[in-house]
């Protein structure tokens, strides 16, 4: 397929980058088949690591994401290549610091495995190596699947946070599960299950406009879900955290301010969207907040909150804690039609989710121990949140239950999105 540049923005954003971000400053336009590695193309320093890309595996809003191989070894990498106007985040940094301290038993943060500046037709480029993961949502399973899943993410934060690192931008987007069986399967026959490329050609409007700063096509990422199924068969999953773009160090801001709506704390979203504040100190609560909306997200397959974008979302965190912090009363005394802030409320609101808690639970009493953990996490007051190595603790986490055939009524969309189920995927605020 073809397409005119300005055709393409409005087409195909949602299966590929957006096109107008080729241009100075933004995205390196990479080829499958291109070799890359630190030093400029006709520089064949045979020290220097080569990567050659084979294959997309995803592109966010500061980055496009490659499947690759080195040169003189099959080995699959992950490598993520920045736009030129991000390459100055600190995103390797705060993977290398991550990496330096090991952790006890398997890590659940993507490892490092590389990194250099690019030099490209738009500009410089960071590019970060490392291992390739599944994309958790696709692959989330059975009660004790997520459970799992759910322990290695906590164990994630658990890692960043007692090495003074605070994610910024933690939400299923950006985790994923290991694929520990990839190394050993032949690379010619994981390149034919991948199947055939989804290319689109670039073709601008007008001959002046085809330049070196647009690909001479985009590609579809690759679909790693069955593969992953193929190879994972019923192994329990290793969980791994990626997209460090927004890491930063505790007590310090981070360089690039951005948000899930899913996964934002109530007071980032109070600082960005009442008290104005353009780049809102994020501290380690923050992280736990995600981290509750994640592991909901893991279990039930559904947001905390469903299209009710960021102005919208702080009206809903309220009901569902039962307190008001102090310096909340007057935004929320002056917005009209606002329940009383209560305990009884709040008890009354997690009612109404457990029916689709539960279905996505071992049995009731699986179910009653998550929602006791989610309503210790997912409370307004960040100094009242729990710390992760207390949520590594908790009775949720320590239980294995075996599903019993207990009946459940299906739960409708209604149930499952709320009455604002419009918007589909992670949005940001930035
Ligand atoms: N190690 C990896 N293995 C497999 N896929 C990956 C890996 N890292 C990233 N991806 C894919 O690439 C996508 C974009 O990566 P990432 O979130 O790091 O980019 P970003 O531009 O920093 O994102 P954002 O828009 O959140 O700033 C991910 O959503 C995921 O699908």
């Amino acid at each position: 397929m073809a397409l005119e540049l300005d055709d393409f923005h409005f087409i195909s954003m949602d299966t590929t980058e957006d096109m107008t971000r080729y241009t100075v400053g933004g995205y390196h336009p990479a080829r499958i088949g291109d070799i890359i590695s630190s030093s400029r193309k006709d520089d064949s320093s045979a020290l220097v690591p080569q990567y050659r890309i084979v294959h997309k595996l995803g592109f966010g809003s500061n980055a496009t994401v490659w499947l690759a191989q080195m040169t003189d070894s099959p080995a699959f990498v992950a490598v993520k290549i920045t736009t030129a106007d991000a390459a100055s985040t600190n995103e390797a940094a705060m993977l290398e610091a991550v990496s330096r301290v090991r952790t006890t038993g398997e890590s659940h943060v993507v490892t490092l495995l590389d990194h250099f500046t690019l030099h490209g037709p738009n500009g410089e480029h960071l590019a970060l190596v490392t291992d390739v993961v599944a994309p958790i949502f696709r692959v989330r399973s059975d009660p004790l699947w997520c459970k799992t899943a759910a322990l290695g993410l906590a164990k994630a934060v658990a890692h960043l946070h007692a090495n003074g690192i605070v994610h910024g931008d933690l939400h299923l987007g950006n985790v994923g599960v290991a694929i520990p069986k990839l190394a050993e399967e032949d690379p010619d026959e994981i390149m034919q299950y991948l199947g055939a490329y989804d290319l689109t050609i670039v073709l601008t409007s007008s001959a002046t406009k085809q330049t070196s700063s647009l690909p001479p096509y985009v590609v579809s990422p690759c679909n790693l879900t069955s593969f992953y199924k193929k190879l994972a068969n019923s192994d329990l999953p290793q969980t791994k955290l990626f997209d460090f773009g927004s890491a930063h160090e505790v007590g310090k801001l981070p360089q690039i301010f951005q948000c899930a709506v899913e996964a934002c704390a109530p007071e980032t979203v109070f600082a960005r969207v009442v008290e104005k504040i353009d780049n809102p100190f994020m501290e380690l609560p923050t992280d736990i907040w995600a981290l509750g909306a994640a592991i909901y997200k893991i279990v039930t397959g559904s947001p905390l909150f469903y299209g009710v974008g960021f102005t919208g979302i702080l009206s809903e965190m309220v009901p569902m804690g039962g307190t008001l912090p102090q310096a909340w009363q007057e935004w929320w005394l002056g917005l009209s039609d606002v329940p009383t802030v209560s305990a009884s409320g709040a008890d009354a609101w997690w009612t109404r989710r457990r029916k689709m808690i539960r279905q996505d639970c071992a049995n009731d009493a699986d179910a009653d121990a998550l929602i006791a953990l989610l309503r210790k996490i997912l409370v307004l007051d960040p100094k009242a949140r729990p710390t992760p190595e207390e949520i590594l603790q908790d009775a949720w986490f320590l239980r294995i239950d075996k599903p019993t055939d207990e009946k459940q009524e299906p739960v409708n969309s209604q149930e499952r999105f709320g009455s604002n189920s419009s918007v589909v995927d992670v949005d940001h605020l930035q």
